[in-house]
């Protein structure tokens, strides 16, 4: 369980917004400017609220009146940002690599990358460095460094953007299997409606840096799907 009460002045933008997230996996769901990266990016621990308090399965992550401030990288938390942070000068193994901490042996080690990688379908990508990747496939690359890492909870910032509607799909879908087999906690920020209810997942609906809603998709996107729909069907009359 995730459970955060956080407020943070980004220039005129102002976030605060208290929530718990139990479900398996959360969408964010809200409009450009809503506040979906910078929530990430305190969950992550990137940025630091001006006041507020994170846990985590029961562990404190974050709380200013506390004066506590745990690592990003003790979170047990991986985050994908919008832009594939790789390394330039790593190939895409050592970029999986990296973060992997050979724990037991080797070959449980490499294990792990070999099947993050195949997860994602990038395991033929294996030697070629970021430059040489186009922007879909360096998301797929982000993403398998992410779960290489084994993270309790996994952050998504439009992980998928730059890949076409069915090659997300079925890269989502795949993911959504292996991280439950995994137990791990997922919140992903998306644009995309149609994400939220073919994952089934739990929708937390932002506003201007509020929580608006929180609840299944046909419940709180039931407005965005009237809105879509009546896009669709302005544009059917259009092209008549
Ligand atoms: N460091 C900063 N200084 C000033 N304003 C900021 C800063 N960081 C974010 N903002 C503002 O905060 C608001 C929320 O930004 P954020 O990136 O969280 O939105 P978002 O919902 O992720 O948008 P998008 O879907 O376009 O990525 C925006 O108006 C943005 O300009």
């Amino acid at each position: 369980m995730l459970e955060f009460a956080l407020d943070a002045r980004r220039g005129a933008f102002h976030l605060e917004i208290s929530c718990r997230l139990t479900a398996e996996w959360t969408v964010i769901f809200g409009h450009s400017g809503a506040g979906k990266s910078t929530l990430l990016r305190l969950l992550a621990g990137l940025d630091r609220p001006d006041n507020g308090r994170i846990a985590f399965g029961g562990t404190i992550l974050t709380d200013i009146a506390a004066r506590l401030f745990m690592a990003p990288g003790r979170r047990g938390c991986a985050f994908v940002t919008q832009q594939p942070a790789l390394f330039p000068h790593m190939n895409v193994r050592s970029n999986v690599v990296y973060g992997v901490r050979p724990r037991n042996n080797l070959r449980e080690w490499m294990g792990r990358v070999d099947e993050a990688l195949a997860l994602v379908g990038a395991s033929d990508l294996h030697d070629r460095y970021p430059r040489d990747l186009s922007g879909g496939e360096a998301q797929r690359v982000a993403v398998a460094r992410a779960i290489a890492v084994r993270p309790k909870l996994l952050l998504l910032d439009e992980p998928f953007s730059a890949l076409d509607g069915p090659a997300a799909d079925a890269l989502l879908d795949r993911l959504q299997v292996w991280l439950r087999n995994n137990g791990v906690q997922t919140v992903m920020a998306t644009h995309e409606a149609a994400d939220a209810f073919a994952l089934g997942a739990e929708v937390a609906l932002l506003q201007d840096g509020r929580l608006a809603a929180l609840g299944p998709p046909q419940e709180v996107l039931a407005q965005e799907r009237e809105r879509i729909t009546s896009r669709l069907s302005n544009r059917a009359v259009r092209l008549k």
